[in-house]
């Protein structure tokens, strides 16, 4: 089974109000309990590979090797979106087009607005070419990001409404506060910001470090736009409490899969609470006809 476009399930969950959660691809084993997770809500899904990850995957091409198989053999039937998070260059945006990923986040948030719009059109005319979606990124997410610490800088409302016109991505991560990883506090996102970029850019919008947030700011952020919430610490979290306690108690053990067996459901049982959460439960029936790639 093929993967789907992200645009058109962003503009359906934005429409009617709702959020697809994307969570990261940490394995084989972790891609099954994400796809079975959706599944099992019946929620469409996307599954990401973070871009500073590909190498440890495998390779883009073992990654969409690996997802398409698990796709068929599991019987997957909810619409599956394969999206390469936070793509690190043109280049690479453009090796996962061409082994297959159905939509890739060009991450420019770290270059001049003009540099990033530049950049950022030249992925979408690719990508776009070959039916690929395209998200950008404005303003800069908090947090680590492979040992580097990122300030968060805002994004500029008018920079968004630029960034978007001029790109013609399909959606937008715009940077209000959110922060990658675990929150040292409370997490305060610019609501005000978020109502003026949704009205003037009108394009599905996408939260980053969305892990840790508190469900009512979850909920006005949906209110407001967020048509895709990435989530990924919360699953590490959950995965790396629960394989901390089969070890304490199975101190004999040694089959991977026996010692990693409770780490894995628990993923699935959190990416199934972050649907149920998002409003995405039972959202895929009605998209299910969409064109695959
Ligand atoms: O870890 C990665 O490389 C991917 C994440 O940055 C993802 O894009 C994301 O925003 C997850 O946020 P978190 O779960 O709140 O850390
Ligand atoms: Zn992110």
């Amino acid at each position: 089974m093929g993967f789907v476009p992200m645009a058109p399930l962003l503009a359906d969950a934005k429409k009617d109000s709702y959020a697809i959660g994307q969570f990261n691809i940490n394995g084989l084993q972790w891609a099954k309990a994400i796809l079975a997770g959706a599944e099992s809500q019946q929620s469409p899904v996307i599954a990401a590979a973070s871009d500073r990850l590909i190498d440890y995957l495998g390779g883009f091409q073992t990654v969409v090797a690996m997802m398409g198989a698990l796709t068929d053999e599991l019987g997957i039937t909810v619409p599956v979106v394969l999206h390469l998070d936070h793509g690190l260059s043109i280049e690479r945006c453009k090796k996962a087009v061409d082994a297959g990923f159905s939509s890739v986040m060009f991450d420019g948030s770290h270059y001049p607005i003009n540099e990033n719009i530049d950049m950022t059109k030249e992925v979408v005319a690719y990508a776009h070419a070959h039916n690929v979606s395209v998200e950008g990124e404005v303003g800069t997410v908090g947090g680590i990001e492979d040992g580097l610490m990122a300030e968060i800088k805002y994004a500029d409302v008018e920079e968004c409404q630029r960034f978007v016109c001029e790109t013609n991505v399909d959606a937008l991560a715009a940077a209000l506060g959110s922060v990658h990883g675990k929150y040292k506090g409370e997490p305060k996102l610019g609501f005000n910001e978020m109502a003026a970029i949704s009205a003037s850019t009108n394009v599905p919008l996408v939260l980053h470090g969305a892990s840790g947030i508190p469900d009512e700011q979850l909920q006005r952020a949906i209110k407001l736009g967020h048509a895709k919430i990435n989530i990924n610490t919360e699953c590490m979290i959950a995965w790396s409490d629960a394989c901390r306690t089969t070890f304490a108690e199975q101190e004999t053990a040694f089959e991977p899969r026996l010692l990693l067996q409770e780490g894995l459901a628990m993923v699935q049982a959190t990416v199934e609470k972050k649907i149920k959460q998002f409003g995405a439960a039972n959202k895929a029936a009605g998209s299910a006809s969409l064109q695959r790639r």
